[in-house]
């Protein structure tokens, strides 16, 4: 797949912009960063944004309006009252129909929409930009499945970095997904090659990644239909992704060594900067340390609730942002924690059962587990992993959040969703001996045996080992000598000052 670059459309954006930056002087050099809009895309981009602003930068952080107003009515703490200097927040609409509710909106319409409304009202607000402050744009970083993005970069002549905010194994994955086509592994040949085994089959032919199962790659490949929209939109996004001027993977060299190894092979320039969490939190500035963006609004303090329990005793429960379950799994997921007589703090989304605008959790369970369970709407999930307290993390096995539980050293116990939580999964579970997986069908004797494994048993040792040796890793990466920290500065010397310099 090729991007045709209008060259009419290039002049009649310059053209817009009334004062070229070509030849102006600079006060600063400028990141217009876009991220996906919803809250696993939102938040790492954020904190990349707020590296690059303690580097210098001035930022414009592009929100979709339905996420802007969501968060300042969930009143994330300094997102409303922001007055930071040269942290700008715009917004442009996301092209689906507006919705007064805070829910997870559709992903797959969300995909599709932001590609197909997004450029137009994307140019014009660089052409807005460009035209009345004092500092131009002079480079844009964009999510990963963002792509026309590209195109709005190229029409300014700045340099563009793709930003992905899942790993180089799931990207690697996706890399190889036409090479499934031209061998007719997919589409699948029929419905029931979602039950008979068929997403068994062994797949042994990607760089550095051995032995993988077809269920591992990304979940919306599942499908018969070789024009799917959403197979295509990943294929398409992956491709296209070459045409930036480099790549950021959230992630550290040596957690990905052999797979970045490769891709570097076949990929615009990598950079590997993650976890982004334990680069934050080294700055000085506390305001922009402290920025977060919440979709949802967060509970009271759940901080008491833990400095009450004894050291890694907790067991952790948060399936993040899109994550939905059913009645029966929640049901399941709760007998699970309650017979396994362990303390535990759950996070339920109030979207997150589906067909139910209310948790409907046993009264026979609350009961039971009031002295030691404490449950939540949405909470600071940073915060609560670096808490001692936090034994084990059950997680969906987001990216986000395996990247902030190995940046904390506590071990998972997985359940993946959809999408590439399913390779984060096998990754975590066997190749970083992190995690423990729950299948996919959940029962409440397995849920209880596996946290008792993890909390007390032998198993439980040993990945809690690895856990730790991860974590000083990930410290390794992201100390002041640190391949990530490197990786950080080598990026904006080398790609995101490319333009700025030409200007000065
Ligand atoms: O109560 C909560 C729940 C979540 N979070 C934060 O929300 C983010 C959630 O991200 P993630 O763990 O990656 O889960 P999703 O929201 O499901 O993320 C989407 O985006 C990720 C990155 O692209 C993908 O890896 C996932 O598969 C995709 O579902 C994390 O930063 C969490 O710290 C909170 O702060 N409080």
């Amino acid at each position: 797949m090729t991007i045709h670059y209008p060259q009419t459309q290039i002049q009649e954006t310059k053209k817009k912009m009334g004062c070229h930056h070509e030849g102006k002087k600079s006060p600063k050099p400028h990141a217009v960063c876009i991220p996906f809009p919803s809250q696993g895309h939102i938040n790492p981009m954020l904190k990349l944004s707020v590296l690059l602003h303690s580097k210098g930068f001035h930022i414009t952080f592009v929100n979709s309006e339905y996420n802007h107003k969501r968060l300042l009515k969930s009143k994330t703490p300094f997102f409303v009252d922001n007055n930071f200097q040269d942290f700008i927040f715009e917004t442009i609409p996301d092209g689906l129909p507006l919705i007064d509710a805070d829910v997870t909106q559709h992903i797959p319409s969300l995909c599709l929409s932001t590609k197909e409304n997004c450029l137009t009202p994307f140019r014009e607000l660089l052409i807005n930009i460009n035209n009345n402050n004092s500092s131009p744009v002079t480079c844009i970083i964009f999510d990963g499945i963002m792509t026309f993005a590209l195109l709005a970069a190229e029409e300014i002549g700045v340099p563009s970095v793709s930003f992905r905010t899942t790993n180089a194994c799931s990207f690697m994955c996706n890399k190889h997904l036409p090479l499934l086509v031209e061998k007719r592994i997919l589409p699948l040949k029929d419905e029931s090659d979602m039950t008979n085994g068929y997403l068994d089959t062994v797949i042994d032919f990607i760089p550095s990644m051995k032995n993988l199962r077809l269920r591992e790659f990304a979940s919306q490949i599942r499908t018969t239909n070789i024009n799917d929209k959403m197979l295509n939109f990943i294929m398409g996004e992956t491709e296209r992704a070459s045409k930036a001027s480099a790549i950021i993977f959230h992630t550290f060299d040596s957690l990905e060594f052999n797979v970045l190894s490769d891709l570097s092979l076949i990929c615009p320039p990598l950079y590997t900067i993650g976890p982004l969490q334990l680069l934050t939190n080294q700055l000085q500035e506390k305001t922009l340390k402290l920025l977060r963006a919440n979709l949802w609004k967060e509970d009271e303090d759940c901080v008491n609730w833990l400095n009450s329990k004894e050291e890694k005793s907790v067991v952790y429960v948060n399936f993040g942002s899109i994550t939905v379950l059913t009645k029966e799994q929640l049901v399941e997921f709760a007998w699970g924690l309650a017979n396994s007589k362990k303390n535990f703090f759950w996070v339920i989304r109030s979207d997150a059962v589906i067909g139910d605008d209310s948790i409907i959790l046993p009264s026979e369970f609350v009961a039971e587990t009031k002295e030691r369970g404490l449950i939540s709407r949405w909470c600071c999930q940073e915060q609560v992993l670096q808490h001692s307290s936090i034994g084990a993390f059950l997680t969906h096995c987001g990216w986000n959040s395996i990247m902030e539980s190995i940046g904390s050293g506590v071990p998972m116990i997985c359940w993946p969703f959809f999408a590439d939580q399913h390779i984060n999964c096998r990754y975590a579970c066997d190749e970083w001996g992190v995690g423990m997986e729950i299948d996919k069908n959940v029962k409440r004797d397995e849920v209880e045996k596996i946290i008792r494994e993890m909390m007390d048993g032998d198993k439980g040792k040993e990945v809690k080992k690895k856990a730790s040796e991860w974590k000083k890793l990930a410290e390794e990466a992201t100390g002041i000598k640190g391949s990530s920290s490197l990786k950080l500065d080598k990026l904006v010397k080398d790609v995101l000052l490319s333009n700025y310099s030409v200007n000065q």
